[in-house]
């Protein structure tokens, strides 16, 4: 088989909408701003009381899922102490073990009820805001007393009863959809760190 290089219209065509999309959000701000503050508040909250984030996600969530973790065990821009951060989708044995013997449905519910305590945070990440296993994880740790933050895009009717804060970000493609997660994720993780290291002059 041959492939073709994309088409600079396609290319151009692809910017163009991100872009777009960029200017979308960024005019959701007075809706979209308090909710990330809160998500940030709850975060650094947790983690200043000895608690952890945990998060979720299916594919390229997963990634981002990952990707989130990292900045906080590791680092994100400034040097800091490791803060405790873990996704739930790393473990091949717990997702086999829990997928297989109960359900794939309970993949992160099953370790959110292991791990979690109440005061952490669980992050679902969901591009319709509707998979089941990310959905029974947020209520998992509802029932714990955890915080729940669900980053979805535009195809919930309206913020889930288990999600004290969602994050909405205005587009219906999944692609699309987590090109704006990503960005929201380092703007929480740059909150997180202005509020333990103080904001840079
Ligand atoms: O990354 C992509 C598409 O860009 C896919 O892997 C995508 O994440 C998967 O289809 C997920 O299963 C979608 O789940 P969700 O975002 O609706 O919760
Ligand atoms: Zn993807």
């Amino acid at each position: 088989m041959t492939t073709s290089p994309p088409t600079a219209d396609l290319v151009r065509r692809q910017f163009t909408g991100a872009l777009r999309r960029h200017r979308d959000t960024l005019d959701l701000l007075p809706a979209l701003e308090p909710e990330l503050a809160r998500a940030a508040e709850r975060c650094v909250s947790a983690l200043c009381g000895g608690g952890k984030l945990l998060i979720c996600g299916n594919g390229g969530s997963a990634a981002d899922a990952q990707h989130f973790a990292a900045e906080l065990t590791g680092r994100f821009r400034r040097e800091r102490a490791p803060l405790a951060a873990l996704a739930l989708t790393t473990d091949s044995s717990a997702l086999t073990c829990i997928g297989n013997d109960y359900d794939f449905a309970d993949v992160f519910a099953r370790q959110v009820r292991a791990l979690a305590r109440p005061g952490d945070v669980l992050v679902g990440i969901s591009t319709s805001g509707s998979s089941p296993n990310v959905r029974r994880a947020l209520s998992a740790a509802r029932e714990i007393g955890a915080h729940t933050v669900l980053l979805s895009g535009d195809r919930l009717p309206e913020t889930p009863a288990e999600v004290d804060v969602l994050l909405a970000v205005p587009a219906d493609r999944t692609a699309q959809i987590q090109e704006m997660h990503i960005l929201l994720i380092h703007v929480l993780c740059e909150t997180i760190d202005d509020a333990l290291l103080g904001v840079e002059a």
